[in-house]
């Protein structure tokens, strides 16, 4: 998986090709995009055709695809993994991906998920990408943990004050280990390592996923206890 970002400023700024990484002319010969704009309003450009994004809004590229990026004080996050079909690109609108609550108040793990890629209504040949949003007053995501035997999961957490941190839990669920994060950075979880955080204010963070399949399902919980 290829994590990047991109802050246009005042010209656009195209997806560089990487040629000397990826071994292709184009970064998107084999692979397929998802983007989040983490922030004020900015646009994606597709093989030419233009999608205005808003802040955490988001877009599916698919393999083949020409993208560049503008706006600004847009601010874009993104994620590229190996495609092996080539499916539609897709404006992604948070205001229009229906939440599904997670979590409680008395947990402190009440949250928000928006999954804008998830083997569902949006194709994708691996990729997975989704926002989730925790609600005012709790600090915990991801928790009771899970582990994905299958898949490489990375986090981008955001909307998060510069004075803020998120304590980032990773690791085997017997042999944890934590990172401190603040805003707009992101930590990869191999698929034996658990991935929770729980932050000293308020944040969302971006999750994407890609490996063998694309079953937003296939994951195993972890127990509490096993920690
Ligand atoms: O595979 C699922 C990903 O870890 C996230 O969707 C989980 C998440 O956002 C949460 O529970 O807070």
């Amino acid at each position: 998986m290829v994590v990047g970002g991109a802050v246009p400023g005042t010209a656009e700024l195209g997806l560089p090709a990487w040629a000397e990484v990826l071994g292709t002319e184009a970064h998107l010969e084999r692979r397929e995009l998802g983007v989040i704009n983490v922030g004020a309003a900015g646009h994606v450009v597709v093989d030419g055709e233009k999608f205005e994004l808003e802040h955490l809004d988001g877009l599916f590229a698919g393999r083949g695809s020409e993208v560049s990026f503008g706006g600004t004080d847009a601010a874009f996050y993104f994620v590229s993994a190996p495609a092996h079909a080539t499916y539609p690109t897709r404006l992604l609108s948070h205001s229009e991906v229906e939440p599904v609550a997670l979590g409680s108040a008395e947990a402190a793990n009440e949250r928000n998920l928006f999954r804008y890629v998830w083997g569902q209504d949006v194709e994708s040949s691996v990729l997975q990408l989704g926002v989730t949003v925790v609600a005012g007053g709790s600090v915990w995501n991801t928790f009771p943990p899970h582990l994905h035997a299958r898949r490489t999961e990375i986090y981008c957490y955001v909307d998060l004050d510069e004075q803020d941190r998120v304590f980032h839990f990773m690791g085997e669920p017997g042999a944890t280990r934590h990172l401190v994060l603040k805003n707009r950075e992101a930590v990869i979880s191999p698929p034996w390592s658990i991935h929770a955080g729980s932050g000293t204010g308020s944040y969302a963070f971006i999750w994407a996923m890609a490996g063998e399949n694309n079953a937003y399902t296939d994951l195993s919980p972890v127990a509490v206890e096993d920690l």
